[in-house]
C-alpha cells in the first residue's frame, strides 16, 4: 500500500525530475502536498527504502532519496530500450478487485467448485480477468490491467535479445503466438532483419496493432490454428492457462512447425520455478504464482510441470537454454 501511495503520488517521477535525488521537503514542495504531511511522507519513504524500492543517503541529520533500478521502472516518460513504465502493473496488482479476490481465498478454498475451476477473481466478481467481459465489471480496471500486463511482458525485451541472440540465429520465419501489438516481434526483426515474423492474436487486438510493415499480423484463435513458421514463440502466454489448455495450445504450435531436423522448435519464455536463483528470486516467482492463482486459471510451473505438458502435447525433447532474471527461456522440439 506504501508502494501504491508512492506510485499514485508520482514520487519516482518527481525524484527523477528533481535530478535523481530529493529530500522529503523537496518532494512535499514539488508534489504540492500540504506541509503538515511532511513527517508522514518521511515514514512512508523510510519503509520503501527498507523494502528496496528507493535508495537513500544521509549526511548529518539530512536524508535524501534516490531512485534505484526498481524505482527507475516507475518513472513516467523515460525513452530507453530497457525501460517500460510499471506504474499500471503496480496499480492493477493493488487494485480493489485484485485485493478483494485475494482476501476471498479461504472462502474459495472451501467451495466445491465444478471444473474447470474459476479463479477467486472470477468467482467473486462474476467475470474473468483479461476477458472481453472484464470491462463490464470496471472498464478503468480493465484498461489498467491491459496496460500493466503489456508493461510487465515487454519488460526486458532488450535484455532477452542481447542474452539470447543465438536463439533466433539461422531462423527464417517465426510466429509470435499471442504477440499482442507486435512489440516483441518488432524487437526480434530489428535484431534479426532476415526473419519473417508473424504475430498471431485475437481480432480485437490485431485491429489496433501498429502496422508499420515490419511484421505480418494474423487475427485468429490459437486453440484452432497457429500460422506455420520454422519456430513459434510463446512469451508469457502459458502461465495464464490451465495445464489442459497449455497442452491444446502446444499441440497447435507443434502442427505449425517443421521437424527438428528442419529447425522446427517452439520457444517458450516463462518462469521456471525453482530455488536455484536464490531466495529473493524464488519468492518473486512464488508471488507471481499466487497472482496467477488468485486472478487466472493459470499457474507458474517448475521444470517437471513443463516437461509433463511438453510430452502430453507430443513433443520429443526440450532444453532450458537460459535463465534471464526470474524467467527461463526454453526450446521445445517436435
Ligand atoms: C499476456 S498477453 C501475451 C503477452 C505477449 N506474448 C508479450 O510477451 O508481450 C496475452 C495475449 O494473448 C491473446 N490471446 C488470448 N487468447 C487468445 C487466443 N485464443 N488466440 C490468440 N491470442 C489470444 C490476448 O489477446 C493477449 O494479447
Amino acid at each position: 500500500m506504501a508502494l501504491k501511495c508512492a506510485v499514485e503520488l508520482g514520487i519516482p517521477t518527481a525524484i527523477h525530475n528533481l535530478g535523481g535525488t530529493a529530500s522529503v521537503e523537496d518532494l512535499v514542495t514539488s508534489l504540492s502536498l500540504p506541509q503538515t504531511k511532511l513527517p508522514f511522507l518521511r515514514r512512508v519513504m523510510r519503509l520503501l527504502v527498507t523494502s528496496g524500492v528507493f535508495a537513500s543517503d544521509s549526511s548529518g541529520d539530512k536524508e535524501t532519496y534516490r531512485l534505484n533500478p526498481l524505482s527507475w521502472l516507475l518513472v513516467e516518460g523515460v525513452d530507453h530500450e530497457d525501460h517500460t513504465n510499471q506504474k499500471c502493473f503496480v496499480l492493477g496488482t493493488v487494485s480493489r478487485h485484485y485485493v478483494e479476490a485475494a482476501l476471498s481465498l479461504a472462502d474459495w478454498f472451501k467451495k466445491d467448485l465444478v471444473p474447470p475451476i474459476p479463479s477467486p477473481f472470477e468467482e467473486l466478481h462474476g467475470v474473468p480477468l483479461l476477458d472481453e467481459k472484464t470491462p463490464l465489471l470496471d472498464s478503468e480496471l480493465h484498461n489498467i490491467v491491459v496496460e500493466g500486463v503489456a508493461a510487465h511482458d515487454n519488460l526486458a525485451i532488450g535484455t532477452i535479445m542481447r542474452e539470447c541472440h543465438d536463439l533466433f540465429r539461422g531462423l527464417e520465419s517465426l510466429t509470435d503466438c499471442c504477440g499482442g501489438d507486435g512489440t516483441t516481434a518488432r524487437a526480434i526483426v530489428k535484431a534479426h532483419p532476415h526473419i519473417k515474423c508473424t504475430v498471431l492474436d485475437l481480432p480485437e487486438v490485431i485491429k489496433t496493432a501498429p502496422d508499420d510493415g515490419t511484421v505480418n499480423y494474423v487475427a485468429g484463435d490459437m486453440f484452432k490454428s497457429v500460422p506455420p513458421s520454422q519456430a513459434v514463440l510463446l512469451k508469457l502466454v502459458l502461465h495464464h492457462w490451465s495445464d489442459d489448455d497449455c497442452v491444446k495450445i502446444l499441440e497447435q504450435c507443434r502442427k505449425a512447425i517443421p521437424s527438428r531436423e528442419e529447425g522446427g522448435k517452439v520457444i517458450i519464455i516463462e518462469i521456471v520455478l525453482g530455488p536455484s536463483l536464490g531466495p529473493v528470486m524464488f519468492e518473486a516467482q512464488l508471488l507471481m504464482d499466487m497472482l496467477m492463482m488468485v486472478n487466472t486459471r493459470g499457474r507458474q510451473r517448475d521444470e517437471n510441470d513443463w516437461r509433463e505438458i511438453f510430452m502430453k502435447a507430443g513433443f520429443s525433447d526440450y532444453k532450458i537454454v537460459k535463465k534471464v532474471g526470474a524467467r527461463g527461456v526454453i526450446e521445445v522440439y517436435p
